[in-house]
């Protein structure tokens, strides 16, 4: 395939290096807008920008015919708006907080996990993530889609970071330290014990890998909006 990086950093440049691997070429790579005419070229965009620029670069690509994949996040205030246009064009379109293969299954093991710990009484949710000390978003999009499956398995409505510590949010707290890849823990305590679940990346190669392997599933697929829950059920069929 054809790939456009939209947005040449530390993760456009691992995309880069796997994608040429597996026998594709790259015929954009930028840290600006992209300019339209060169986008067309291509036969996906994968974006991993910064968190300002995610809404326009993915909704320039939609609009152009050029199916795209995002891992930005920060942006989701506008993902909705994504949805509609995607509609409206025809487009295809898939977000993933995190694209590596170990991060959804523990996914899977999350939601497990937490139905699994709101069948018992007196266990309180609490995640934790850290991350390098260059990152613009916090709390983490992991962090975000983690506490959003507790949210659905249990009475909790609605997740906050520190200070903000009203009973009936699950509390993020976000640590940013060296150059940690991403590690994320998934705590249920009561008085007596506790449970947790973790995922830490060693490199940024999963997340990369997975985008990659995302693009080239979304390639394949009808018009649509996808997610990466789709990807992985057909990898581990
Ligand atoms: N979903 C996943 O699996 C993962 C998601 N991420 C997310 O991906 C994003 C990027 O991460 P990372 O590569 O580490 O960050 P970097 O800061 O290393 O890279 C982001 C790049 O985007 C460029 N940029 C800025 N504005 C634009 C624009 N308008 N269009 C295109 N590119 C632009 C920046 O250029 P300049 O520096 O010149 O401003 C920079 O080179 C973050 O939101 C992060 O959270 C990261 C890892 C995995
Ligand atoms: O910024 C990063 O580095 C990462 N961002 C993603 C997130 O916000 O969850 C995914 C991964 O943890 C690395």
């Amino acid at each position: 395939m054809n790939i456009a990086i939209l947005g040449y950093g530390k993760m456009g440049q691992n995309i880069e290096k796997i994608a040429e691997k597996r026998g594709h070429s790259i015929v954009l790579k930028t840290n600006i807008k992209p300019n339209q005419e060169e986008l067309k070229k291509a036969d996906i965009a994968i974006d991993f920008s910064e968190p300002s620029a995610a809404f326009e670069n993915i909704s320039l690509a939609i609009s152009v015919q050029v199916p795209v994949i995002s891992g930005t996040t920060g942006w989701l205030d506008d993902y909705d708006k994504v949805v509609e246009l995607c509609k409206e064009k025809s487009g295809h379109f898939l977000y993933a907080s995190n694209f590596s293969v170990g991060v959804n299954l523990f996914f899977k093991l999350n939601k497990y996990f937490s139905k699994l710990m709101s069948s018992v009484e007196n266990y309180q949710p609490e995640l934790e993530e850290t991350h390098h000390i260059h990152k613009k978003d916090a709390p983490s999009g992991t962090a975000i889609s983690l506490a959003e499956q507790v949210i659905k398995e249990t009475s909790y409505e609605s997740w906050a970071c520190p200070p903000d510590d009203s009973q009936n949010n699950i509390p993020i707290k976000a640590y940013r330290e060296g150059e940690v890849f991403g590690d994320h823990c998934v705590t249920f305590s009561s008085e007596i014990d506790q449970l947790s679940i973790k995922h830490s990346a060693k490199s940024r190669q999963g997340f990369a890998l997975g985008a990659v392997m995302a693009a080239e599933w979304l390639s394949k697929q009808k018009p649509g909006v996808y997610q990466m829950a789709q990807v992985l059920d057909d990898l581990i069929k």
